[in-house]
């Protein structure tokens, strides 16, 4: 599909349905030309474009919603597809292109294109593919929408958000990767499950690598407002430590296990991409672990310009500031282990 198609005039048999006969509905003001529109591009249409696409949709965050994929064939079809749920949603233009000017004027791009893993392979060995198909996919959405926030989602997040950062020349407030705002979630969901309360009262945050390397920080887990290890300590409940390594261990596996039953993931990351353009378009400054510019902070200091995941406020201009969370020595040193993990990999690229 080379056009990019979104809605027309022309109806059944070719006739043209702004005659003026056929308007079921005379005006009586001219339209508004004042309000802007809103408008996300998401590229990719794979099972996490479409998953992240179908979210915001249901959630009716934005105008305009454009997709951009490389088959032709298949955007058409998701765009469709997505077009004809019309009568059952809130009014959002959807448009899809090959082309990158289908994106002009965004103030979100979310980038989802690239290889994923297959089962038990790391996040970090589709590095070199997705990084050559960033170079095609970067430039051109910041040559149409050089105001907007790109988010990252492709893998290896942490550090192809560091390579859009690179091939953008945008601000780094205005680049971020999704992170572990993902594995907080899974985090949060374990232990809500645990002590079988909602999961929305669980404060609990997992920061550094969305991968192998993250890092649980057990001293932010608060339900309902009770900080739950101090309470155990001052209650002098025991706890285990390897219960609290198995949790970790969970939210480390639980990609690996998803992709090894269903081929991939997809609905809990379009929750969270959803989510955090939320608090992007509608300025919620709320805090999320994402994947932001780290250096300076949690005294990761490394030569390196690193990116990963610290809990950060988040709103229309976007990242807005990074949380001074006190994290036990522990928790410092596994997040500095962790930024190194990223550094290595990034040294690799040349960038
Ligand atoms: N950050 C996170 O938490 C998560 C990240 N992912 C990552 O998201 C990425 C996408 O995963 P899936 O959607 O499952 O893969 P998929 O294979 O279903 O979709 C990828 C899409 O990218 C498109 N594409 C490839 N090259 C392109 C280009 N140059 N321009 C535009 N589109 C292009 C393909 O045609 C395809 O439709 C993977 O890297 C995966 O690892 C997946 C889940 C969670
Ligand atoms: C695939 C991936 O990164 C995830 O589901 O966490």
């Amino acid at each position: 599909m080379q056009k990019s198609a979104s809605t027309s005039s022309l109806g059944p048999g070719g006739l043209d349905l702004s005659q003026s006969f056929f308007k079921p509905i005379r005006n009586t003001a001219p339209p508004s030309s004042t309000s802007r529109n809103t408008k996300i591009s998401v590229i990719g249409a794979g099972n996490v474009g479409m998953a992240i696409a179908q979210t915001i949709l249901t959630q009716d965050l934005v105008d305009e919603l454009a997709l951009v994929d490389a088959k032709p064939d298949h955007l058409r079809g998701e765009m469709l597809d997505l077009q004809h749920a019309a009568a059952f949603l809130p009014r959002t233009k959807i448009l899809a292109s090959v082309d990158y000017s289908a994106t002009v004027g965004s103030d979100l791009c979310i980038v989802t294109a690239g290889a994923r893993q297959v089962a038990g392979e790391s996040r970090l060995n589709l590095l070199q593919r997705n990084v050559a198909l960033f170079r095609d996919i970067i430039p051109p959405l910041v040559k149409y929408s050089p105001e907007c926030i790109l988010l990252i989602v492709s893998n290896p997040v942490d550090v192809l958000t560091y390579v859009a950062w690179k091939l953008s020349g945008l601000p780094s407030n205005r680049v971020v990767g999704s992170g572990t705002n993902l594995d907080s979630s899974r985090f949060r969901f374990l232990i809500a499950d645990h002590l079988d309360v909602n999961a929305q009262d669980v404060q609990a945050y997992i920061v550094g690598e969305h991968g192998d390397s993250s890092v649980a920080l057990w001293s932010s887990i608060s339900v309902g407002g009770v900080p739950i290890l101090s309470f155990l300590k001052k209650q002098q409940i025991a706890y285990e430590k390897e219960t609290l390594e198995k949790i970790h261990k969970e939210v480390v596996d639980s990609a690996y296990e998803v992709i090894s039953l269903k081929g991939y993931t997809s609905w809990a990351i379009g929750y969270s991409a959803a989510n955090l353009a939320r608090s992007i378009l509608r300025d919620q400054r709320k805090i999320h672990p994402i994947s932001v510019l780290a250096k300076g902070f949690y005294g990761i200091n490394s030569g390196n310009d690193v990116f990963l995941s610290l809990p950060a406020l988040l709103g229309r201009g976007g990242v807005l500031g990074v949380t001074d969370i006190h994290l036990t020595e522990e928790e410092t040193s596994r997040l500095r282990e962790s930024a190194k993990t990223i550094a290595e990999v990034q040294n690799q690229l040349g960038l």
